[in-house]
């Protein structure tokens, strides 16, 4: 590899990035989680503590209230047959200081004997007939009369005294359908029971609160119907019960839990004052809380809920989050592109040391090592596909003279010279490589005849014979010795074949010693045209046949 090239992912790489990547997006990720989770845990901490604030601020409205009623109760327990101017004081007294209060009632069981004295008395009181009654609630609250029945519990007082209010006195509490079962509860438990929500004749929300003011009534049933009864009966609104002070982003709405459940209209049903986007509500999360409280009359559900802002987003936590992300992201990278340069530099080292081990330093030509394996390389392939090769093995003549005459430099010139010309005369797909000080070898697959490789001997005797330039513009031109030997002709066996050609070539070089050709040519190249002279080169084969060779032309120049 180019020691400039960028280095390159390799597939083996690919798991670990994959690893690191996710390793990292599980970090960023975990980071966020964390800062949302811990924003949101002390929102939802702080939500939860003021719900908390209201539903206490609510029981202690409630109790207040069975406070105020257990006082009213006792009053009535107290005070034998309190007069209406009595009742009437200690009412306003109460009234003027509960203003949430909206009307203070005494409830009288009356016997169906009792009726009529029981109009009588109320009758005197307002100057006017008054009966024991109902509300037809399908007909805003009609007067109708009411059924015979063993005992009836009518209203016999009623505080504030107006006009709109006396129309409740001698109203059957037992008759009212969502007071009865309160009624009948109360009179049981002799604590505060509550009724579920109605609507006031004025529209607003309230619930009937009522408690024992005599003693418990007997078991028998008979003594029980006989025994006077009477009930402390507070009529409270609901909107009192709204939190004054609350969180401006907190919608609140309270359920009383009746005997039911609490399938009943809401006490008060407040919405958030600051109002939120769709977005937000889309995107953001809402906490919502139900409280319950059961020890106060009536238990009570307080449901809160309060839906996320874009204002509630931690942003500096998110930036310095996405900051550790970013900044975690650019060590890793920086990281990885330092380890993808050092493997890319071992790669780098290997490639280098097995080109060395297989290449000669000078020529950059495959050596001795490489030569066999593709000898070896192109046996095998004879062996499967029949097609052979031919190795040439040349061996410059006289070389020690240049080395002797013009220097050991000059000498590794003129053997990368050689060498460049004779890679430069055959394909790309054929072998030239150096085996040892001035020797060639030459692999040609497909070759298979001496015929063949006539031509082609001629075509390396030709390129080494190329004028090769040293220093100070003289110019060598070499002759060289060059045996052949072919597969399948000579055999298949890699150093079998290298040994012949190397023995071809030695008659050859000997045939040259005997005074034919192989001869140093030297020549100064100043302003010399060059002329052609015609060197005629046998080729050697093993067992010492001469086989004629093409013309050879060599270029030379004029001494
Ligand atoms: N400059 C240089 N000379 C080398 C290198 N390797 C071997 N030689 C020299 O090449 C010469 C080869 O000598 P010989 O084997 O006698 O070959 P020759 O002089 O061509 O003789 P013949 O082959 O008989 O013609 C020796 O002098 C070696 O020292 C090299 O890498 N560079």
């Amino acid at each position: 590899m180019d020691s400039g090239e960028r280095p390159q992912l390799r597939r083996g790489d690919t798991p670990l990035y994959a690893m690191l990547l996710l390793a990292w997006i599980l970090f960023s990720v975990s980071l966020f989680v964390l800062v949302l989770r811990g924003t949101w845990e002390n929102i939802r901490s702080e939500f939860q503590a003021d719900a908390e604030a209201d539903i206490e601020l609510l029981r202690d409205r409630l109790r207040t209230n069975e406070a105020l009623l257990a006082g009213f109760a006792a009053f009535l327990g107290a005070v034998e047959s309190p007069t209406d101017a009595q009742l009437a004081d200690f009412a306003e007294r109460l009234l003027a200081d509960n203003p949430h209060i909206y009307s203070l009632e005494v409830v009288d069981k009356v016997s169906a004997a009792e009726r009529s004295a029981f109009e009588r008395k109320l009758a005197a009181r307002l100057g006017e007939p008054v009966r024991i009654g109902r509300f037809d609630f399908d007909d805003g609250g009609r007067r109708l009369p009411v059924a015979d029945k063993p005992v009836y519990y009518p209203i016999a007082f009623m505080w504030p005294d107006t006009p709109r209010a006396r129309r409740v006195l001698g109203l059957d509490v037992d008759s009212v359908p969502y007071v009865r079962d309160a009624l009948q509860r109360a009179r049981r438990s002799g604590a505060a029971v509550s009724s579920p929500p109605f609507a006031l004749t004025e529209g607003a929300l309230a619930y009937v609160m009522l408690r024992r003011a005599t003693g418990s009534p007997p078991d028998d049933a008979v003594r029980a119907a006989a025994a006077p009864e009477r009930l402390a009966q507070l009529i409270v609104k609901a909107g009192s019960l709204r939190p004054g002070r609350s969180d401006p982003r907190t919608a609140h709405t309270l359920y009383a839990i009746g005997e039911a459940g609490p399938l009943q209209p809401p006490l008060f049903d407040m919405p958030a004052v600051l109002p939120t986007s769709p977005h937000e509500r889309r995107l953001l999360p809402q906490i919502s809380m139900d409280l319950e409280d059961y020890s106060a009359s009536p238990p009570i559900r307080l449901s809160v809920s309060r839906q996320m802002r874009f204002v509630d987003v931690p942003v500096e936590p998110l930036a310095l989050a996405a900051f550790l992300a970013c900044g975690s992201l650019a060590v890793l990278v920086w990281h990885l592109r330092r380890h993808r340069a050092a493997v890319a530099r071992e790669h780098e080292n290997h490639e280098r040391a097995s080109h060395s081990a297989l290449h000669d330093p000078l020529t950059g030509l495959p050596n001795r090592r490489l030569l066999q394996d593709r000898v070896g390389e192109a046996a095998a392939h004879w062996r499967r596909s029949g097609e052979g090769f031919a190795l040439f093995f040349v061996d410059l003549d006289r070389f020690k003279e240049v080395n002797d005459r013009h220097g050991h430099d000059a000498g590794d010139v003129v053997l990368s010279t050689v060498a460049a010309h004779m890679r430069g005369s055959v394909r790309e797909t054929d072998t030239v490589a150096r085996i040892a000080g001035d020797e060639f070898v030459v692999l040609l697959p497909g070759v298979m005849e001496h015929a063949a490789a006539v031509p082609i001997a001629a075509k390396l005797l030709a390129a080494v014979a190329q004028p090769v330039e040293l220093r100070d513009g003289l110019v060598l031109r070499l002759t060289a010795s060059l045996g052949v030997s072919v597969c399948p002709g000579d055999g298949d066996d890699p150093e079998e074949l290298i040994r012949r050609a190397d023995a071809a070539m030695y008659d050859d070089k000997r045939a040259g010693d005997t005074g034919s050709h192989g001869t140093l040519l030297e020549v100064r190249a100043v302003a010399r045209a060059p002329r052609l002279r015609v060197i005629r080169k046998l080729v050697r084969v093993p067992g010492g046949a001469v086989v004629p060779g093409g013309r050879k032309k060599v270029a030379r120049g004029r001494s």
